[in-house]
This record gives C-alpha cells, sequence and structure tokens, in this order.
C-alpha cells in the first residue's frame, strides 16, 4: 500500500512451470524512466538510451539457477552422444599438424557411433537398445574407446540435435532414433534387404519421414485393393482433413481409379465424370462441405441429379426401411410394447408428446428405437434418428449425432440456441419431421437440449416444448453422466438433463427386463444394484465383485496375463475370426492401462506386423525448443501414439468422427484388412455399417485439451488405437459378450463400474481383475462403486 504497487503470488505445477519460468525469463519485469528537471541547465535527453535502459533486463540470475536445479533434477545425467555421417567424425588437430598424420592417427580411432556399431556386432543383448538408450546400460571409456556393460548406475543419452536444413546428418539421426541393433552404416542404409543410396531414402522407406506426395501415393496405394466407391469417399476425406495443396491435380492424377467401375456401367465420358462428381458431393455434403468448396471440375448442368429441394430432407426420405426391423414390433416385451403404442398413439393423433425411455443398459432402449423408426418411415414420414455419441447413433439407420443434426454449439449457456436458420434445409427437415428421438440424452448437457426445444419452438412457431413435435429421448442416468471439464460433482449433476426445468414436463416410461442378460436374471439384478448404488457396501463405496467374476491379483507374475487368458482364450489359433475378435474386450480406467494390455495382445496376435510413425511436430517452434524425439514421446489421451503397432486383422477404434454418416465415428470398431504404406483398408465391424471397406488416411490431429503443453502438437498419424483393450467411457453403448474389467484403480466417475460391467451378458464371461486398494477384515475382493444418487432419484 505504501508504495502503490502489488505482488503477484502463483502456485503453479506440471510443465506449466516451466513455461512460467521461461515466460519471466524473456519478459524481464518493467522499469520505467523518470527524469526530473531542475529547470537549471538546458539538457539534452538520448530518448533511445532512455528507452533502452528502462527497458533492457538481463535474465534475473535467479530465475535461472531455479531452472536449470529443476532441470537436473528431472534428468540428473544426460550424456551427449556424438553423431556424424560415414567418415565425416570431428577430428581435432594443431595448426602446425602435417595433415597425412593427422588421417593415419584418426583413421581407426572409434567415436561413440561407430564403437555403438562394434559393440552391437558382438553383443547380441546390445541390439536391443537404442543408440540414445545405450548409456543406460553402457558406460563410455572414453580412452579405450568402447562401450562396455554397465555395472552400477544409470544415466540417460541424448543424440546431439541436428537441424532438418542439415540434410543427411539430419535424416541419420531420424533413422538412429527409431531403429536399435545397427552394426554399420551399411545396416542404416538399408531395408528389406535393399541398400538405399541415402539416409534420406532409407528414412522414407521406412516410413519414418513424410513423402512430399503422401497424398497421392495414399490415393494410389488405395486404388491397388480396387474398391473405387471406397476411394471415392478416401478422396472426400483427404479433401477435408488433409489440406491438399493441389486438388485438382489429385483429381487429374486419380480420376481414372476413381472412375473405374462406373467407366464399365457406361460409355458417354460426361456422365461418368458426373457420376464420380456426384459421389463425392455427396460424401462431401455429410461432412458439411460442398463440391465448390474445393478446385473440382462442375457437375454437367444437365445432369440428371435427383436433388429437388432440400438435400437433408432428400436423405431422410431416402433411408431404407428394413423388414427385420419393421417386424421388431411384434417382438417387442410387455414394457417396450407399452412404450410403443404410447408413442404411436401421438403419431396416429398427430399430438404433441415428449418423452424419456428410462432403461438400464441392455433393457431394449435401441430395439424399441429401431421398431419406431421403422414404422413411423414405412408410412412415408420422416423420424429422426440422433443420440449423443456416433456409436449410438450408428446403431440406427440413419443415425447422426445430435450436435451434428441439430447443430448445437460447442460452448453451452442458458440461453444457448442451435445454429439453424429458419430458411435452411435443417430447419425444414426439423418442421418436417414426425417424431425425434435422442438415444443416450442422459449423457447430454441440459443447456444442449434446452437449446434444441428453444430453436424448435423458434423454427416451427408453436410455443409448446420441441415445437409440439413427438420428441423421444432415452437413456440410463446410471451410465456416465455429461463431460464437464474438470468439473465438480454438483457441476457434473446440474449439467444432466435431470436437473432441466423440461424435465418434470418429460412423462417417462421404464423398462426394466435386460435383454442382453437375458440368461442370467442374478446378472441382471446385480448390474441393477450396482448402478443404482444399492449393492451392500463397505466404508459406503467399497463393493465386493462376486467370487467367480474375480481373477486372482498376484504380485509374483503379472496377473494381467491371467486376465488376458480368461478373455482372449487360444488368440494364436481363432485371432482370425472376426467373430471371435469383436465379441470380446478388456476395459479399464486409463489410457495407460489399456495400452499396456494393447501392447500384450498385439504381441500374441499372429501375422507380420506393421509399424507406423506418426510426424510430429510443434506449430511454430521456429527455434527447434522441442525436439521431434521429445514430441513423439509423449503419450496424449484422444490421440493415436506416435508408434502404431498393427497386424492384418487385429481390432482397431477410430479417435475421430471422420464420417459419421457413412458409419465412421470416434468409437467405431473396425477390423484391420490391408496396409500400404500411406492408407489402411479396413472394414466396419459394428452398427449399420458392418462389413463396409474404408480407407483411412494420415491426418493431422491436435490434443482437445488446448492448454495441455505450452505449445501446439501437431501429430499426423491415422486416427487410430488398437482395441482389444479399451477405456470404459469408450465402451459405453456397446454391447461386448466376453468382457474383461481391469482396475488398477478405483474407478473414479459417476457410473463407471456400472458402465463396465453392463456390457457383459452373464456372470459366467465377465472378468474382473482388481489391484487391492484397501485391506478389509474380510475374504473376497471389493473395489469401489461410484454412483452420484441425486441424480438417480424419483421427484
Ligand atoms: N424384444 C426383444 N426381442 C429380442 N431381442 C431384444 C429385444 N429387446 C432387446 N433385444 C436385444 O437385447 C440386446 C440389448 O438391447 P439394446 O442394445 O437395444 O439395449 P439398450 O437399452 O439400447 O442398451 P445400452 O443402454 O447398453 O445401449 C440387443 O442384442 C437386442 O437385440
Amino acid at each position: 500500500m505504501m508504495f502503490n504497487c502489488h505482488i503477484n503470488v502463483e502456485a503453479c505445477s506440471s510443465i506449466t512451470s516451466v513455461k512460467y519460468v521461461l515466460k519471466y525469463v524473456y519478459k524481464g519485469h518493467d522499469k520505467q524512466v523518470v527524469h526530473v528537471d531542475p529547470g537549471e541547465t538546458e539538457l539534452v535527453i538520448n530518448e533511445i538510451k532512455k528507452f533502452q535502459d528502462a527497458r533492457y533486463v538481463s535474465p534475473p540470475e535467479a530465475i535461472w539457477r531455479i531452472f536449470s536445479f529443476a532441470l537436473s533434477q528431472i534428468h540428473p545425467y544426460v550424456m551427449a552422444l556424438q553423431l556424424h555421417l560415414p567418415n565425416k567424425q570431428m577430428v581435432r588437430f594443431r595448426d602446425d599438424d602435417i595433415m597425412t598424420d593427422i588421417v593415419d592417427r584418426e583413421r581407426d580411432k572409434r567415436t561413440m557411433l561407430t564403437a555403438f556399431f562394434e559393440r552391437n556386432k558382438v553383443d547380441r543383448s546390445a541390439r536391443q537398445y537404442l543408440y540414445k538408450d545405450f548409456p543406460k546400460n553402457y558406460t563410455w571409456n572414453p580412452s579405450s574407446r568402447r562401450w562396455n556393460p554397465r555395472r552400477q548406475g544409470s544415466m540417460r543419452g541424448r543424440l546431439v540435435s541436428a537441424n532438418p536444413a542439415e540434410g543427411e546428418r539430419y535424416y541419420l539421426r531420424v533413422i538412429l532414433s527409431h531403429i536399435s541393433g545397427p552394426t554399420c552404416f551399411e545396416d542404416l542404409y538399408t531395408v528389406n534387404g535393399l541398400l538405399h543410396p541415402t539416409f534420406r531414402k532409407a528414412a522414407l522407406e521406412r516410413g519414418l519421414i513424410e513423402t512430399d506426395d503422401n497424398l497421392s501415393q495414399c490415393l494410389a496405394e488405395a486404388s491397388l485393393f480396387q474398391f473405387p466407391g471406397a476411394l471415392r469417399r478416401l478422396f472426400a476425406t483427404i479433401l477435408i482433413y488433409c489440406e491438399p495443396g493441389d486438388v485438382r491435380k489429385l483429381w487429374d492424377d486419380h480420376y481414372d481409379s476413381f472412375s473405374e467401375d462406373y467407366r464399365r456401367q457406361c460409355e458417354s465420358v460426361d456422365q461418368v465424370r458426373n457420376m464420380v462428381l456426384t459421389d463425392i458431393m455427396i460424401f462431401l455434403q455429410s461432412m458439411g462441405k460442398t463440391l465448390v468448396d474445393f478446385d473440382l471440375p462442375k457437375i454437367n448442368a444437365d445432369a440428371n441429379l435427383q436433388f429437388g429441394g432440400f438435400r437433408e430432407v432428400q436423405e431422410e426420405y431416402s433411408v431404407v426401411v428394413e423388414e427385420e426391423h419393421l417386424r421388431a414390433r411384434d417382438s417387442l416385451n410387455s414394457d417396450q410394447k407399452y412404450a410403443y403404442n404410447e408413442i404411436m398413439r401421438h403419431v396416429d393423433d398427430d399430438c404433441p408428446g415428449v418423452f424419456f425411455i428410462d432403461g438400464p443398459g441392455g433393457t431394449g432402449k435401441t430395439f424399441l428405437y429401431k421398431a419406431l423408426l421403422a414404422n413411423v418411415r414405412s408410412r412415408g414420414f420422416i423420424a429422426l434418428a440422433t443420440a449423443s455419441s456416433g456409436v449410438a447413433a450408428n446403431n440406427m439407420p440413419g443415425g447422426r449425432t445430435a450436435h451434428s443434426r441439430f447443430k448445437i454449439p460447442l460452448n453451452l449457456d442458458n440461453n444457448s440456441m442451435c445454429n439453424i436458420k429458419k430458411q435452411s434445409g435443417a430447419a425444414q427437415l426439423l418442421r418436417n419431421a414426425k417424431i425425434i428421438i435422442w438415444d443416450e440424452a442422459s449423457m447430454a448437457k441440459r443447456q444442449a437440449v434446452e437449446a434444441l426445444d428453444r430453436t424448435m419452438q423458434d423454427i416451427i412457431g408453436v410455443a409448446l416444448p420441441f415445437g409440439g413435435k413427438i420428441m423421444v429421448m432415452g437413456g440410463d442416468f446410471r451410465q456416465v453422466l455429461p463431460v464437464v471439464r474438470r468439473g465438480t460433482r454438483a457441476q457434473i449433476v446440474d449439467s444432466s438433463l435431470r436437473m432441466s426445468p423440461l424435465w418434470s414436463t418429460i412423462k417417462k416410461i421404464r423398462l426394466t427386463l435386460n435383454m442382453r442378460a437375458l440368461t442370467d436374471p442374478w446378472f441382471s439384478g446385480f448390474l441393477l444394484r450396482v448402478g443404482d448404488g444399492n449393492e451392500e457396501a463397505l466404508d459406503e463405496k467399497f463393493i465386493r465383485i462376486p467370487d467367480d467374476m474375480t481373477i486372482p491379483y498376484t504380485d509374483n507374475v503379472d496377473p494381467k496375463d491371467a486376465l488376458i487368458d480368461a478373455i482372449f482364450p487360444s488368440l494364436q489359433i481363432n485371432g482370425a475370426d472376426s467373430d471371435y475378435i469383436i465379441s470380446r474386450a478388456i476395459l479399464s480406467t486409463k489410457n495407460e492401462n489399456v495400452d499396456e494390455i494393447n501392447d500384450k495382445l498385439i504381441n500374441k496376435f499372429c501375422g507380420d506386423e506393421k509399424v507406423y510413425y506418426s510426424f510430429d511436430e510443434a506449430e511454430d517452434d521456429r527455434n527447434n525448443f522441442y525436439p521431434v524425439e521429445f514430441l513423439n514421446s509423449l503419450t496424449v489421451s484422444g490421440l493415436p501414439p506416435h508408434y502404431l503397432r498393427l497386424k492384418i486383422g487385429c481390432p482397431i477404434i477410430l479417435l475421430r468422427n471422420i464420417d459419421p454418416s457413412n458409419g465412421l465415428c470416434n468409437g467405431t470398431r473396425l477390423i484391420c484388412r490391408g496396409f500400404q504404406q500411406n492408407v489402411i483398408d479396413a472394414e466396419i465391424a459394428i452398427g449399420q455399417h458392418a462389413g463396409k471397406r474404408v480407407f483411412l488416411p494420415r491426418i493431422p490431429l491436435c490434443p482437445s485439451e488446448d492448454n495441455m503443453f505450452p505449445f501446439k502438437l501437431k501429430r499426423k498419424q491415422f486416427p487410430v488405437r488398437l482395441s482389444f483393450s479399451m477405456t470404459i467411457n469408450k465402451a459405453q453403448g456397446q454391447t461386448i459378450p466376453n468382457v474383461g474389467v481391469y482396475l488398477p484403480e478405483s474407478v473414479f466417475s459417476h457410473g463407471q463400474l456400472y458402465v463396465a460391467l453392463s456390457r457383459g451378458i452373464s456372470r459366467g464371461t465377465t472378468k474382473v481383475l482388481v489391484k487391492p486398494v484397501k485391506k478389509f477384515n474380510r475374504v473376497g475382493v471389493y473395489t469401489s462403486n461410484v454412483v452420484y444418487k441425486e441424480v438417480l432419484r424419483d421427484e
């Protein structure tokens, strides 16, 4: 107060602390020059000097000290490893040395790198280590110039840096960072038995660096599989996600492959081109773009494109009604039948109604929606199928995510509206719809549902809930609730639909019979008690897992192996069978647990391994502050790994909504069918689009949590992960007949244990491995169950 100034005290941790410290080193503190003129002498004021005196502040010594201390704590000993091209090692000599003597003297001198080769020649076990990891296991003796096995201690290695502008030395560094066990430079030049003239070429062949024309190669490689339809979709995906430079050239170069099937059917060149363009246009439109957004030929105006009116409306009218879904009406159980009749009565009488189908997992909500959709559509009406997640949307014909169908804004508040213009196709679709289904509404934020309610009242012009339409929401509040980033329990509960003013106006219909676990009524009862938080608990939340569902946790051998054997028995024999692979999975809470299990399973899985490395960069990092190997080492939730190991027939899960209307959304499970350097051929394994072949390109991806690092990470990789094992949240809405649940730590959010267990169909095919976190003086395996009872309470 005396000096009228303030001091900020901020607690910061993790990587942001480094950023914080550096910020002040660069920023310095501010000073101001104040000059008091006594008015007696004439002073010449040098403004530039004064300005510099005040602004130029050298980095405070103390901060540097703290920073170097912090670094030394993270990496106690780091050894710089020499890096040089063949015969280009650094040589020291004095001015008066004779050149031939220097050459003779140095010729046989080993450098760290050549000594690394020598060690690999004679020591098999050394070959498992990368050059940078050598100092952890070997010590460098500078006088004998040899690497000797390390007896004690540990040291980290760091390859001296090389800039891409240095050319070959940079590519040598890239190869050394990924390839272990070379015995000479030739080994590094050789890929699949072929000796390449440069390290750049060798790195390219190994897939360690990106080719300049990778998109063109991606299309060329995909055309080898000869699925022109999938190829056209791949082209549309590339246009949207891969930022191609010269679109017209890609089009010209690959047009023959895009049009192969149509050219066989039709002779007119113009017509074929129109057919290809129309396909691409439809794919682009389903992803929110149009042909005119790209440098592509125009569709001939004469072409009969069958697109009168709004595209969205036409598309809905063309959804095929499946006979099986029409007939489902006859096999509904009594709860489902009641719901069906009640809703159809509103359809027949054309009277408004808002329903919530409240059913625990497996009680046949989706089955009911399919019956409703098919029957309403078969009468020539529009029935909109939406869901909070892409995976659930794909379980219904014509399903879309609620966010894309209703154009719900990402940042919601209590007055948000959907981004739908009254004159648009989306608005017309809402006006024309007879009934709207929103599955998993329990996972949506109440503000999203309220925004739709307001928007529909506005668009339709009727001051009734949802503009007087028949709205059928469904879900299960025992399952995972809306995601509120870093939200407290109160915030999460408040964002639930149950807390909305709309809730009291909604008619609730309950489904109670678990159709998924029909053969095991005890199991359905157990699941309900877990979901409702009614299972008997110790310390308020630790519940006992039935003994026959547990895998014992042992300390001497890895207990995960027993869980893996129980869920994936005889993997080597059965792995090639898609039904076997897709009907089982191990669920866990965190990505690192999931990765460990996936690593073990891909090792066991038969077949040749294909490794795809990602190309990582820190955006705008002109000074190379973040070395590539550091970026490569980052494991980021929602992003594929740098080192992606796959085999033909292995299960993968998609990490982005690439083309939701064609079944490719975040969470879609696929099976790998073929690999090329720049494209993966895969088959959709579940949902409405099961069996469809798709091509996946590498796409640039950024972490969803934008403040996770003090820089912006951009990773170019295939947007997939292995899915022998996945996180519990990703498995929501899926039926997994043989399910393993791995809990090395307790679950941490509402409904997680319930979601994991309720993916299964019976007590006998559900196995749980729990690391005991708390000792109870009782026999049996206990694990915590988090249930926010306030969202389950009946009003
Ligand atoms: N009436 C029925 N007749 C025959 N099978 C049914 C019936 N109802 C549901 N099923 C079957 O039971 C299983 C579970 O049903 P469904 O997926 O519709 O449940 P859900 O309530 O949507 O589950 P979740 O909330 O976990 O997504 C499915 O295999 C479905 O085909």
